[in-house]
């Protein structure tokens, strides 16, 4: 097994990810953009995602300890491979957060000569304790925030009591806050709600946001050009520097770059592709929940109905249940793949960004993830959201007001969605006046995107920044926060850049 031995070299960075498929690949694409700068860097993580990695049998065991000349590093999370984490999500958390810091702080030993050698730690948002075991070994730390830089400004201000939220007395208030649109409860994130079942989620925010002075530095999966008003309102609180898309290179049209840094949890279906090639340009649906939700049995018959009648040829992911139930939860309806053989395609795993790239898709049914939103941007296409739990409300929203590149499938007043609101949805982002528009913003937004990650860009500018930051002679000297954007002057510079 490779090891991130570090071989007398200075210069290191150990990246800390929380063990998600949307929370790896940011860090490891951030990993690249650093090696690329001349920094050693490895990846820790737990051991369910090594479990996961050698399962998917795309990637041989050789790779899932080395990703784009990242070495993969593993710590237990205190709980045994097969434990049903997602189910007991607070159980969960709360042994990652009681066994995390000591292990991870075990592996740094083992294998670094000298924790000296580490410049810094970069830590996620679920794994906040990392700033602790960082501080044990006197090096400095940053957080790479991997959702829109909008979530860092709500969580700040609601966790740090500096605006007024939903409470069970006034569940229905409208949230306002600088740089974002009026937000009401079904725009918010579920964590910041007064009936949110995971309580440990609340606790590990409040702690992190009230504790920010660990992180000398905190970087966002964004760009300045996508989130610029909530940006510079973090600029006199704790300011963001977005340093994003993390995305493959391929979808940043950065050619020379041809390596991505990610890894694969699930098996990719690549037959999906050579379908997608038969099909008519801008002709396809593309459907996916993402790697965590799913969705009830009553929602999937939804979907596979306006699928059916809104005939069009269509792409579904879906992903078996890891912990099938008999309500028939994430299950297709009998039948359903039969009457539909010649219309559409349901893979288990689909090549996401592949797909989103290929000529023939047309828009995107979503959960609204940031990954799959930011990918979706790169791609140039329309989304229709259907957000879940978590970040994805809010991102919903900032799809439909903020980037104007899609449109939301509203509720039932029973929490479902019916399926002639989703076919409705399809046509509006397919065809009309509507429809156009749509394709237009979202076509200006990747360019803006790409010209933000190409050299001189906004989030290369920040990227720079950083690296010059760690590297530099400054940590004996100088320990204040270092979490500043751009000057206002090289912002500027940057934002006259704007297509
Ligand atoms: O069939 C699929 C579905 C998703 N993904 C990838 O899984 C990640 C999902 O992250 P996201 O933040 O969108 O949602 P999550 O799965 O974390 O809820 C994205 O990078 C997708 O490209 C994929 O490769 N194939
Ligand atoms: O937040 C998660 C994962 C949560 C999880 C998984 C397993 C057990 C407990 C919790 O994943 C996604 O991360 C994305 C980036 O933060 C986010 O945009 C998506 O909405 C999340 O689903």
């Amino acid at each position: 097994m490779a090891q991130a031995e570090d071989k007398g070299e200075e210069n290191h960075v150990l990246l800390v990810a929380f063990s998600a498929q949307g929370h790896i690949n940011p860090m490891l694409r951030l990993g690249k953009r650093l090696t690329a700068k001349g920094v050693h860097v490895a990846l820790a993580t737990t051991e369910i995602a090594r479990h996961r990695i050698l399962k998917s049998s795309s990637t041989d065991a050789k790779a899932a300890y080395l990703v784009a000349g990242i070495k993969l590093l593993f710590f237990s999370d205190g709980l045994s491979l097969d434990y049903d984490r997602k189910t007991n999500l607070d159980l969960y958390m709360d042994s990652l957060g009681k066994h995390g810091p000591s292990n991870l702080s075990a592996l740094i030993k083992e294998h670094y000569t000298s924790p000296k050698k580490l410049l810094c730690l970069v830590t996620n948002p679920f794994v906040p304790w990392v700033s602790d075991v960082a501080a044990e070994y006197n090096i400095p730390c940053a957080m790479l925030w991997i959702q829109p830089c909008a979530l860092y400004a709500i969580y700040y201000r609601c966790f740090n009591k500096l605006s007024a939220f939903p409470t069970l007395t006034d569940p229905d208030m409208v949230v306002e806050l600088p740089g974002l649109p009026s937000m009401e409860k079904e725009d918010l994130p579920s964590f910041v709600l007064p009936n949110n079942p995971f309580g440990s989620f609340p606790k590990l925010f409040s702690e992190l946001f009230r504790g920010m002075e660990k992180f000398k530095w905190v970087l966002g999966n964004s760009f300045y050009e996508l989130e610029k008003h909530v940006i510079d309102s973090m600029c006199e609180l704790y300011p963001i520097r977005p340093i994003g898309p993390l995305v493959p290179p391929t979808l940043l049209g950065l050619d020379q770059e041809l390596e991505d840094a990610s890894v694969d949890m699930w098996k990719s279906d690549e037959t999906c592709i050579e379908w997608l090639t038969q099909q008519p340009p801008c002709s396809v649906v593309y459907v996916s929940f993402g790697s965590i939700v799913v969705l009830p049995a009553k929602q999937m018959e939804a979907i596979a109905t306006a699928l059916k009648n809104a005939k069009r040829p269509f792409l579904w992911v879906v992903k078996p249940p890891e912990f099938p139930t008999p309500d028939g939860a994430g299950q297709l309806p009998l039948g359903f793949l039969e009457e539909t053989k010649d219309q559409g395609q349901v893979v288990r795993w689909s090549p996401q960004t592949r797909v989103l790239s290929h000529p023939a898709v047309a828009c995107f049914i979503t959960h609204c993830g940031w990954n799959s939103m930011l990918e979706t941007i790169c791609s140039g296409i329309p989304l229709i959201a259907y957000p879940q739990w978590t970040d994805q409300p809010t991102n919903a929203k900032l799809i439909v007001d903020v980037f104007k590149i899609g449109v939301r499938i509203k509720k039932e007043v029973d929490g479902n969605m019916s399926s002639e609101v989703i076919e409705k949805c399809i046509e509006e982002v397919m065809v009309g006046p509507m429809a156009e528009q749509l394709r237009k913003t979202a076509m200006a937004l990747k360019a803006k995107a790409r010209i933000a990650v190409q050299a001189g860009g906004s989030s290369d500018e920040n990227i720079r920044l950083f690296v010059e930051e760690i590297t530099s002679d400054s940590r004996e000297k100088d320990d204040s926060p270092k979490v500043g954007n751009l000057s206002h002057e090289g912002q500027d510079k940057v934002r006259d850049k704007d297509v």
